[in-house]
């Protein structure tokens, strides 16, 4: 009787709960976006209804779905629920977890102004100069490929957020977001712990929440917390005096925004972003816009090991827009200028995110009242996840959705699949990423840059035969592969010379 409707409504199927907690046993703990999945076919429906100790759950499963909820129904789903085991974690005045307030509107409408397409095209010289510093650094130290792409994507929003550019090596800030990464990771799927459900327990003693599995990521959250307060004090700390004191000149987000509070405030006029808006939002762009694209550029780089004549294409395409010489060395290096001649490489891209979507669940909305959807009732308040892992897999849209193909999106005529580009990795309606143009300008300069002037092969055994990635990838908001063996050596003496090494 827990999950009935009092009016009788009817809800959208779901598989037999338990009395009392309802779905809280059934929905399993690791990736639960496979079995919702599987629900969605057995119960031959794109939407699913869970009811976990009285909270409404709703799983869209379809790209459909998601575009008419999220998307052309945004203003009811654009709340969040309340993240309380994130909380915990420490996560201050984040966007990514606000809830649907003035102050919401107020990061959004400041984060969207300095991201769109176009404002993002200030960025790209730094993200051009830290693609080749990152090349240089792999020809330097070619085993260290991983952290050296991952200090690529801490570099460029430390830059772009807060004007702090990174050390070359062990960087304390590379530290700090791999620290958050894995706290985050095992913080589980969002919204969807037991504290989240029944705030008052995040208030429970160590003592007793080690006696249930339950209470496993609270104690989790309490121990991980520090990483991700220090994250989001540490860069402001390190410019907020220097910009007071006018000595911070390199331009970001932190210097525009704090330099105008500062006018502001000398002239007696009111402030709409506080400093502790200003910092969250900086903050923001660091946390969510690191970790998820370096993840990004390593399944581009998988995807490009495990479809060795998509690499092909890929390399040959760029000696074909660059022009070689008669070694076949590049005339010179790949700049954004290229990027819309590239039209392989923008479907790499594509596949990319469709391949392996970054957040398979993506970050749940919440509704703000109640809704009907194909003549099921979507009760006011439930969680909303799009479940973007079934949709990248749905055999309607993508035949063979396990391959990574990037040819699925070109015209039938040209002899492509005419497959539809991915739309629901980036997230849907007025929550979805502000930062993607960003992100992928970031990963085309990267992929570009080391398709132009490494060879990219997997290890060999001992019959030398290649060693194929086996990825296991990471729960939690964001799943994250697992490190794979992956050879990247310079092409030529001539590529080591444009990259300036
Ligand atoms: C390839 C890299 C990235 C991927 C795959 C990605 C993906 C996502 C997804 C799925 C969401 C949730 C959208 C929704 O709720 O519907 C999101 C939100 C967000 N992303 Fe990204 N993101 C990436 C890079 C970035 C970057 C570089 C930034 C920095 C500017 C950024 C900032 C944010 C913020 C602030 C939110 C919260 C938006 C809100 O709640 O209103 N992201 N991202």
């Amino acid at each position: 009787w827990i999950w009935r409707d009092k009016r009788q409504r009817i809800l959208p199927p779901s598989p037999p709960g338990q009395p009392l907690i309802g779905h809280l046993r059934v929905i399993p703990d690791r990736h639960p976006e496979f079995q919702y999945a599987r629900w969605a076919k057995e119960y031959d429906t794109d939407i699913l209804y869970f009811n976990v100790l009285g909270r409404s759950i709703i799983v869209l499963n379809s790209i459909e779905a998601a575009h008419e909820l999220l998307d052309k129904r945004g203003a009811n789903y654009s709340d969040r629920p309340r993240f309380v085991l994130f909380e915990v974690m420490g996560w201050g005045v984040t966007l990514t977890f606000l809830r649907w307030s003035p102050r919401f509107v107020l990061h959004r409408k400041l984060l969207q102004k300095s991201f769109t397409q176009s404002a993002c095209k200030a960025y790209q010289p730094i993200q051009a100069e830290e693609a080749r510093r990152a090349a240089r650094a792999i020809v330097a130290d070619p085993n260290g490929w991983e952290i050296i792409l991952r200090q690529f994507s801490t570099a460029v929003v430390l830059r772009v957020g807060f004007g702090i550019e990174v050390q070359e090596k062990d960087d304390p800030y590379v530290k700090m977001t791999l620290d958050v990464e894995e706290a985050t990771g095992q913080g589980g799927v969002p919204a969807s712990n037991v504290v989240d459900f029944f705030p008052v327990l995040r208030y429970v003693p160590n003592s007793i929440a080690r006696l249930s599995k339950l209470f496993r990521p609270l104690i989790h959250a309490r121990r991980t917390k520090r990483f991700i307060q220090r994250l989001h004090d540490a860069p402001w700390e390190s410019v907020e005096s220097s910009i007071r004191a006018k000595e911070h000149l390199k331009p970001s987000f932190v210097h525009t925004q704090f330099d105008q509070y500062l006018v502001n405030e000398a002239a007696g006029k009111p402030n709409d972003a506080m400093i502790e808006d200003i910092k969250g939002i900086a903050g923001a762009i660091t946390i969510a816009g690191g970790n998820t694209t370096w993840s990004t550029i390593i399944v581009c780089i998988l995807g490009l090991l495990k479809n060795p004549e998509a690499y092909a294409k890929a390399r040959a395409e760029i000696e074909d827009v660059i022009g070689v010489d008669e070694n076949r060395d590049l005339l010179r290096l790949p700049t954004f200028e290229d990027r819309p001649r590239l039209k392989y490489l923008a479907n790499v891209l594509h596949e990319t995110t469709r391949w392996q979507p970054l957040s398979p669940l993506g970050v749940p909305h919440a509704t703000l009242a109640d809704d009907e959807y194909n003549g099921f009732h979507i009760p006011a308040g439930s969680v909303v996840y799009p479940n973007v892992r079934a949709m990248s897999r749905d055999e309607r849209h993508y035949s063979s959705p396990e391959e990574f193909c990037p040819e699925r999106y070109e015209p039938v005529d040209r002899g492509g699949r005419g497959e539809p580009l991915p739309d629901g990795p980036f997230g849907f309606g007025r929550r979805a990423c502000p930062g993607k143009y960003l992100a992928m300008s970031g990963v085309y300069i990267v992929i570009s840059t080391l398709l132009a002037t490494m060879h990219l092969r997997c290890p060999k055994d001992e019959n030398g035969n290649e060693i194929l990635p086996n990825i296991v990838f990471s729960d939690g908001l964001s799943g994250v592969p697992g490190s794979f063996g992956c050879l990247i050596t310079p092409r030529s003496k001539h590529a080591e010379v444009l990259l300036g090494c």
